[in-house]
């Protein structure tokens, strides 16, 4: 599937260029269950201050300087549903496309519904629904700048134990300590070249391999991922406490705008 270039007007004065099309999209996987947050509507529905989740992700993304073009990628039985639903919102331009049984697939899917004028792509997750605009934009400003895979991060703050999983609650023995201060937890949006994205997912998705992240599969190129600063409101909703903080950091930012 493949998405004509010239649905995708620049929607503002302050957006770069997009006469030719297009150089810098967001793919923005939405395609998961939500298990691990519990029964209910998947993941990216859900109501984070009485709008979805995704419509905060989008919103994030396409508010951002560097982005001119963004992708929803939707469960594959639900994709009308998700374009009735952005349609709603006074959003600019979104494509939606269907997504895959994994997040990788789902990725992959969004890939190549691009048009061919994007040079630089940034996944990311409808999960991280209250990323800053200017984490969006220092990701997109260092592709742009000349790294091929860019991800944001923040340092660890426990310790972190390897261990032999045992599963059931079974104690698990240790087997090392790595150093924290070698070891970041990464967020999104992660910025690639377009051309090391595709190719990574296409060669990988060929031998049957994968990553829990997008600059996983790069690494596995063989190509440099670096790493700049992520944001401590760029955390991923994956269980119900991280709803609750996500309300309270909602909350705390219509206090302000309401001063
Ligand atoms: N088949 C999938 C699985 C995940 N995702 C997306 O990838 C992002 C990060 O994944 P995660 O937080 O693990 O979401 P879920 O897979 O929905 O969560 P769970 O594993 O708890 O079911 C989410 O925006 C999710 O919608 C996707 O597009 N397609
Ligand atoms: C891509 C990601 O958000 C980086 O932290 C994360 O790996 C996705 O998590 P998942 O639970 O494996 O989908």
């Amino acid at each position: 599937m493949s998405i004509d270039s010239t649905d995708f007007a620049p929607s503002g004065d302050s957006r770069p260029s997009a006469d030719a099309g297009p150089r810098t999209a967001v793919v923005i996987p939405a395609a998961g269950k939500g298990v691990r947050l519990g029964p209910g509507a998947p993941k990216a529905l859900r109501e984070l201050g009485g709008t979805p989740m995704l419509v905060h992700a989008v919103r994030a993304t396409a508010r951002a300087r560097a982005v001119e073009l963004v992708v929803v990628v939707a469960p594959s039985d639900g994709v009308s549903a998700v374009r009735t639903l952005l349609d709603g919102h006074g959003l600019p331009e979104v494509a939606v496309v269907p997504g895959g049984d994994t997040r990788q697939d789902s990725v992959r899917l969004g890939l190549a519904a691009l048009p061919d004028t994007v040079e630089t792509v940034l996944v990311h997750d409808a999960a991280r629904p209250l990323v800053p605009d200017e984490t969006v934009d220092a990701v997109a400003r260092a592709v742009r700048d000349g790294a091929p895979a860019v991800v944001p991060a923040l340092p660890v703050t426990d310790t972190v134990k390897q261990v032999e999983p045992r599963g059931d609650g079974e104690p698990e023995p240790v087997t090392g300590t790595p150093d924290r201060g070698r070891l970041r937890a990464v967020q999104t949006p992660q910025g690639f070249s377009r051309k090391v994205l595709a190719e990574a997912h296409s060669r990988l998705t060929a031998q049957g391999e994968g990553a829990t992240d997008d600059a996983g599969m790069v690494e596995r190129l063989g190509v440099e991922v670096v790493v700049v600063p992520g944001h401590e409101e760029a955390f991923k909703v994956t269980r119900p406490l991280d709803l609750v903080l996500a309300e309270a950091v909602l909350a705390r930012r219509r206090a302000k705008d309401a001063y």
